[in-house]
């Protein structure tokens, strides 16, 4: 395994300042200690790491960076060899030169990308009057420079996922630029790769590689391992609030990353269920028509795990959302002995079918952040938690709390709200949410994006459990890792149409990527049984 750094200056950085070194942080909420004598040091030009399962503090850490939280008495901040306030006092960090982008990417999706890029300024400085023309071409420049072809004019919310994520890194560059000057700034981006498709990814990374060119240093956090050794010099780790590590990430191996992150091996999940060859088929879709997709059918089987992939943009996505009526569609469901019109369905009539459907957007779409893991978890089942006297809310919260402990949420608090919760974690209850109707076809959008490894085998289990009495699984997803651990068949989109089927032996996470990129070129497949 590769050495803890026991010196906080790396051997790579001899004789240089770090550009960030935050010693002694701790953060206390209640009673629970989420952050314990952490300590963070990233050289200039570099791209660092941040690591660590669901709650283990990483987002804690850099909220207290960002000065959204006050970090507990003792601890110190030193930027560029000078120390910095603590708490960090509102616009501290930026007057700093550090720029965040956090999961939620904080852009205003009625606003256009232009006054979306101005946001900050605009939130801190009064002006007359603004010369939109030189934002325009200011702005312009800059998605020029980073070869992003996205209209200054446009509508956030009309902008797909991965152009949001870039833009708003690009306005977070844009601000490290503007408050540390040429060379100099640290950009903070906390897990902005789960919606990019790997175009985007690799459009990002070009963008982190030019900004660490110029001296500047990037803190990136995220889940990938792969994507952490592909992109950064070194990594700090964190497990359950304390610092496991920190390694040189070129010598780190996939499993030295996972021993830091959980502490032990993991072992991989890996669906050897087979399914019977008379497993009765619950739904048969037929020349379904919505967004990107035309004419798409496919038979879902009982306990079957059935995998939708592609590339972003290839449709794959829009096939969950027309069938459970959230997404005008055309076409046929047929299920549960009735045949459906797609224009026809909405939630109300796909839940009366035993459809469940859990979208990716976890605070927006699937969950609501201001209510509490009972109360979110609770929706689907409510009627059956009904007594003479009105609503047993002791019964729901003990449901809660069983749930939770099934699923690992940490913690298991029913009380508390879903928003509190980190963003693995709040997926773990959304899961636990859907699961428990026993539904008969599960819907899920990218299931496991945000989930750590560790925590990601456990959901793998219970959605094979799921299978395994009976409910048939769709998971449309762009990670080919995890289609190949738990589905026993995967369709591959691309414009629109199923290309291509994999099952058996063909199934691999290669075969996955390579059917993905190939699949582009290639002719439809009408109907897959
Ligand atoms: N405002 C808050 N009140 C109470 N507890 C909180 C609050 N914010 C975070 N926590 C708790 O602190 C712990 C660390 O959360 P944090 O969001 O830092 O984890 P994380 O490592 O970023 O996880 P993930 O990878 O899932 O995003 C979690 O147990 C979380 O529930």
């Amino acid at each position: 395994m590769s050495p803890v750094s026991p010196d906080p200056l790396p051997r790579s950085y001899p004789g240089q300042a770090p550009a960030l070194l935050a010693r002694h942080m701790s953060k206390v909420f209640g009673t629970t200690r989420v952050l314990d004598d952490v300590e963070l040091t990233v050289m200039p030009g570099e791209v660092h790491g941040l690591l660590g399962a669901n709650g283990s503090g990483k987002s804690t850490l850099i909220k207290c960076l960002a000065g959204l939280h006050a970090p507990e008495a003792g601890a110190e901040l030193i930027l560029h060899g000078r120390e910095a306030r603590l708490p960090m006092p509102a616009g501290g960090a930026r007057a700093n030169g550090i720029s965040f982008v956090h999961q939620h990417l904080a852009l205003i999706p009625t606003l256009s990308v232009l006054e979306n890029m101005m946001l900050n300024d605009l939130s801190v400085e009064t002006r007359l009057r603004i010369n939109w023309r030189a934002a325009r071409r200011h702005v312009e420049e800059i998605f020029e420079r980073f070869d992003l072809k996205i209209d200054p004019a446009a509508r956030v919310a009309d902008l797909s996922q991965p152009d949001r994520a870039l833009l708003a890194i690009a306005r977070a560059f844009d601000e490290v630029q503007t408050h540390a000057g040429q060379g100099q700034g640290i950009l903070i981006l906390d897990e902005p790769t789960p919606f990019l498709p790997k175009s985007g990814v690799d459009q990002l990374f070009g963008l982190m590689r030019a900004i660490v060119a110029d001296g500047a240093a990037v803190i990136f956090v995220a889940h990938d391992i792969d994507e952490i050794r592909e992109i950064t010099d070194r990594a700090t780790i964190l497990r359950d609030g304390k610092l496991a590590g920190t390694v040189v990430s070129g010598e780190a191996s996939h499993d030295d990353f996972i021993r830091h992150i959980v502490g032990e091996s993991v072992d991989l999940f890996q669906n050897t269920q087979a399914l019977p060859p008379a497993a009765p088929v619950v739904a048969k879709v037929r020349g379904l028509t919505a967004g990107q997709i035309t004419d798409v059918g496919f038979d879902l089987r009982e306990g079957e795990i059935l995998g939708l992939t592609g590339l972003i943009g290839s449709g794959f996505d829009a096939v969950p959302e027309a069938l459970f009526g959230v997404r005008p569609a055309t076409g046929q469901l047929e299920t549960g002995g009735k045949t459906l019109p797609a224009a026809q369905l909405t939630p109300a009539k796909a839940m009366a079918q035993g459809m469940a459907y859990l979208p990716a957007d976890r605070l927006g779409r699937a969950g609501v952040g201001s209510l509490t893991l009972t109360e979110n978890i609770s929706l689907p089942v409510m009627g059956a938690f009904r007594n003479w006297f009105g609503i047993d809310w002791a019964g729901l919260r003990e449901n809660c709390e069983a749930l939770g402990r099934r699923f690992d949420v940490r913690p298991n608090r029913p009380d508390l709200t879903l928003g509190a919760l980190s963003g693995g974690n709040a997926q773990k209850v959304l899961m636990a949410k859907w699961l428990q109707t026993k539904p008969k076809v599960l819907m899920l959008d990218e299931p496991t994006q945000g989930i750590d490894v560790g925590a990601r085998q456990k959901l793998f289990v219970e959605l094979s459990r799921a299978a395994g009495g009976g409910t048939a699984v769709l998971v449309a997803s762009t990670d080919a890792e995890q289609l190949a651990q738990i589905c026993h068949r995967v369709l591959v989109f691309a414009k629109g149409r199923i290309v291509s089927e994999l099952s058996g032996s063909a199934l691999t996470k290669d075969s996955i990527t390579q059917e993905t990129l190939r699949a582009h070129g290639a002719a439809p497949i009408p109907e897959v049984a």
